[in-house]
């Protein structure tokens, strides 16, 4: 017979779940791209991760009612900036609702002409490759096309619903393990 558990049944609402939610530390990334009239478009997405390396393909989750989004899905492009802690303003300004987000940060185009923000950790410019649907969200699998350089920084994180500064993270043999595993090209031995 399968054990009880001892765990009950926890209050599930929204403030729940974003709460235990907010205990999974991420990077912030600044999602961006250039509308029909070439004005720069962006977001602030913590919902962002790499999916597979070959293809090489990356997944993020904008909000239904985003505005960036539809700017995306027209042009079938985007630059996924991976936010530095020296970019905790920019996390902010793009993390919120606002006219002219771009007024105080300083970018360049990326080869395809979407802005790359200065001083991130590093970008990957990326093609549309699907769309499905997440609840409130949708649900972008992008083709990384373009990677930019890697600065040698320290990550901006999201925890708890702030941000949490780190000290440049040390390669340990638990990191080498996951890069081992991550590079793996020997096919599947352990069956
Ligand atoms: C650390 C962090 C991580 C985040 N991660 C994610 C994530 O993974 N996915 C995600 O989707 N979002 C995420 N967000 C939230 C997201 O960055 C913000 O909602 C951002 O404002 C979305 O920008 P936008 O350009 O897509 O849309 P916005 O232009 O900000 O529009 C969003 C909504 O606000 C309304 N709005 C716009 N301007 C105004 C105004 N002046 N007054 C009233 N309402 C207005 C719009 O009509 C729309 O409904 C994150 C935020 C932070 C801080
Ligand atoms: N995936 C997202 O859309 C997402 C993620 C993080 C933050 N945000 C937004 O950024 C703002 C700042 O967040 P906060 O300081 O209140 O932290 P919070 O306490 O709301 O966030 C804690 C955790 O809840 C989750 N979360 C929060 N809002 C979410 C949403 N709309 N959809 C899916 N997951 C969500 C995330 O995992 C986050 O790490 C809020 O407006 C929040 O909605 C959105």
């Amino acid at each position: 017979m399968a054990p009880q558990s001892p765990y009950g049944t926890a209050e599930f609402d929204s403030r729940a779940f974003r709460t235990a939610m907010g205990q999974f530390c991420t990077g912030i990334t600044v999602i961006t791209s250039i509308d029909g009239v070439g004005d720069p478009v962006g977001f602030a997405c913590q919902s962002f991760a790499a999916l597979s390396l070959d293809p090489p393909l990356v997944i993020f989750c904008p909000m239904k009612t985003s505005r960036t989004w539809p700017v995306i899905a027209e042009r079938g492009s985007f630059v996924v900036n991976v936010l530095s802690n020296r970019q905790q303003a920019v996390s902010a300004v793009f993390g919120a609702p606002g006219q002219d987000k771009f007024a105080s940060v300083e970018w360049d185009p990326s080869p395809a002409g979407m802005p790359v923000i200065r001083n991130s950790l590093t970008w990957v410019e990326c093609g549309v490759e699907t769309v499905t649907d997440g609840g409130d969200h949708h649900v972008v699998i992008g083709r990384a096309n373009v990677l930019g350089e890697v600065l040698q920084d320290k990550p901006l994180l999201f925890y708890r619903g702030g941000y949490l500064s780190t000290e440049h993270p040390r390669v340990t043999p638990v990191q080498e393990e996951l890069e081992n595993f991550l590079t793996w090209n020997g096919g599947d031995t352990w069956l």
